[in-house]
């Protein structure tokens, strides 16, 4: 993989890429989705010891991993000043001197993803950025709230300046296998976020198995959402890599049998640069290099910038600075 260099990773997918804009609801292929738990399992414990990447591949992929990041802040105190202070990393994630030393200009994250309070704050630090904001919407992070509110939540993020929403699936539509409720829910949240991009969040912490991830990603892709997210990040169990490999197999039989490529996003707990190179890794041998880039892949997290900052200084000077001084992301 080549260092990206600013626009690669910006303009290329939005030339390239036409939305998913949902199918018919197909019970039978929902219903034919099996998952082999032991399989899977043994294919996720092996991927991180059977690759990795040294030196300058490793600065790339890093590099990458940077400009896919929705830079995240989700708590309950977050103000004005921490957003911008979000948004200010979100625009120079890395110290302009190892930039240069990594003969990139203009390196940025994803998005910046906040709640829907803070579409306000955020828009006015990313001014003429091009960095996309994202909101989490539909009552997250439960998705308990009337279906009324949920779908106003939307409008109102879009309205607000969202160019992604980041819903949250009612888990107990797939609990009890209602997969038309499911796919109703979902295209009445595509439908409500118009011509912002729309992020499923399953919650696959709370989903029981694997069979129902299988079946809730593959529904959700059938109701329009353009990228499928395994958690919010409060769940007690987030992104793992046996549910990554489940949710990326299911894109890739969409992709086959409808053509429409579906972004992934891991997130929750991914805070290590290493841990992100197996992610790359794994995204890369399932989908291949397509889904490396920003339009069909993101990692939402709050503190794995930070991480990959200090490995890219590394990279650069040989030494590791403190984890303090990358206090924020
Ligand atoms: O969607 C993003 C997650 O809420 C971030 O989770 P994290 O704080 O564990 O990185």
């Amino acid at each position: 993989m080549q260092t990206p260099t600013t626009d690669q990773t910006r303009q290329l997918p939005q030339l390239l890429e036409p939305r998913n804009p949902g199918i018919d609801l197909d019970l039978d292929w929902v219903r034919g989705l099996q998952a082999n738990t032991p399989a899977i399992g043994r294919r996720a414990q092996t991927l991180p010891g059977r690759r990795s990447v040294k030196k300058e591949v490793q600065a790339a992929w890093l590099c990458r991993a940077l400009s896919c990041i929705d830079l995240t802040t989700l708590s309950g105190d977050d103000t004005p000043g921490r957003v911008h202070r979000l948004c200010a990393k979100a625009r120079q994630p890395v110290r302009a001197d190892l930039l240069h030393a990594l003969g990139l200009h203009g390196l940025t994250v994803g998005a910046v993803c906040v709640y829907h309070d803070m579409i306000a704050p955020a828009l006015d630090a990313l001014q003429g950025s091009n960095i996309p904001i994202a909101a989490v919407s539909a009552g997250f992070p439960a998705g308990l709230s009337p279906f009324s509110l949920r779908v106003a939540e939307i409008e109102a993020s879009v309205a607000a300046g969202a160019s992604e929403i980041d819903i949250v699936i009612s888990r107990r539509h797939v609990l009890t296998g209602n997969w038309p409720a499911l796919y109703d829910e979902m295209r009445a949240f595509r439908r409500a976020c118009g011509n912002a991009h729309v992020k499923a969040i399953l919650a696959t912490g709370e989903l029981g198995s694997l069979r129902n991830v299988a079946r809730a990603s593959l529904i959700c892709m059938m109701g329009g959402a353009d990228f499928i997210k395994t958690s919010t990040g409060k769940e007690s169990v987030n992104a793992t890599l046996p549910v990554t490999l489940v949710m990326l197999r299911a894109i890739r039989d969409y992709h086959t049998r409808t053509g429409f490529r579906v972004g992934y996003k891991p997130a929750g707990g991914i805070s290590k640069a290493k841990d992100a190179l197996v992610y790359l890794a794994m995204i890369k041998e399932e989908l291949g290099d397509r889904w490396l880039r920003p339009d069909l892949f993101r990692f939402g997290a709050s503190s794995l910038l930070g991480d990959i900052e200090r490995q890219l200084e590394h990279y650069v000077t040989g030494t590791y600075s403190a984890g303090w001084r990358h206090a924020m992301g």
